[in-house]
């Protein structure tokens, strides 16, 4: 079994953050093992308190699971201030870890911030450059270049974000209104496509996302292929998503339609 390991931070609600990376893992076949960054006070309504842990906190858990567990991949979600992403990078390239997919968590669906702005130089300079691919939604990729969003240059801030290092660039397409993600790998756009719900519970959908795509990755998908599955894992997590869990923005649900399966 290939083993994939989220670096991000606990959700109490367990709609996104960690919890919804371990059930992304179990619906896409691989081990999931984790190494908490942070930890939030969280529902679907809202982020009441954010505690980091010092930075070694992060590099015990990476070193323990790799020197005895192993990673075939790797996917960062909330790492909130720039001394976690330059410990946590540090320890990514010290190990070797392959097939790392950073998502860059900025603001939570309900609003709250989830990342120091200080910190955008820090996943610019420092992790950026060791991913195979980024995942930032549109908010996020032009945040990251400090510009205004706009649809109609999804594409030039695709190739802006690749110059800091990463392999590939996927900008999720989940606030837009075509509803596709935009790939970009250096050589060409790529528009994966596929079914837009109209479902409000979609809290987690993105940490879902780049748990399915590191997945994928790990089980030896090419970055076209893991990047179809991934999306395709996301919107089935989307189109079950749990309206009746909270009050604010229902948790996405990974293994609705496995379920679904099972129980029919
Ligand atoms: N309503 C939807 N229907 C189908 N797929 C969706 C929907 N919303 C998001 N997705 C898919 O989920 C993945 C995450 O996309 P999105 O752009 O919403 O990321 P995000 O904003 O980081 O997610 P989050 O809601 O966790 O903040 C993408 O593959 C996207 O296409
Ligand atoms: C711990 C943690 N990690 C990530 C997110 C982003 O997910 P969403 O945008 O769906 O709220 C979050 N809210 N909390």
């Amino acid at each position: 079994m290939k083993r994939v390991m989220s670096i991000a931070t606990s959700d109490s609600g367990a709609g996104a953050g960690i919890q919804a990376d371990l059930k992304a893992f179990l619906r896409c076949g691989v081990y999931g093992t984790t190494a908490l960054v942070a930890i939030t006070a969280q529902n679907t309504v809202g982020v009441r308190s954010i505690f980091p842990f010092p930075p070694r906190v992060a590099v015990d858990q990476i070193e323990a699971v790799v020197e005895d567990i192993g990673a075939d991949a790797a996917k960062t979600g909330m790492l909130f201030n720039a001394e976690i992403i330059s410990a946590v990078a540090g320890a990514v390239r010290r190990l070797g870890i392959p097939n790392l997919v950073v998502d860059p968590v900025m603001v939570a669906e309900s609003g709250a911030k989830l990342l120091k702005d200080e910190a955008v130089a820090t996943y610019k300079q420092e992790l950026f450059p060791l991913a195979a691919v980024i995942t930032p939604n549109i908010n996020e990729a032009f945040a990251l270049l400090g510009a205004e969003v706009d649809e109609g240059r999804v594409r030039e801030a695709a190739a802006e974000l690749r110059s800091f290092g990463s392999g590939a660039v996927i900008i999720t397409g989940g606030h837009t209104a075509s509803g596709a993600d935009l790939l970009y790998d250096g050589e060409r756009f790529l528009e994966i496509e596929g079914p837009t719900y109209g479902s409000e519970n979609t809290h987690g959908a993105g940490c879902t996302h780049s748990a399915a795509l590191a997945s994928f990755l790990a089980r030896g998908l090419g970055l076209e292929e893991a990047a179809r599955r991934a999306r395709e894992v996301a919107s089935e997590a989307v189109r079950y998503g749990l309206g009746e869990i909270g009050s604010g923005a229902g948790p996405v649900h990974a293994l609705g339609a496995v379920l679904e399966r099972v129980e029919a």
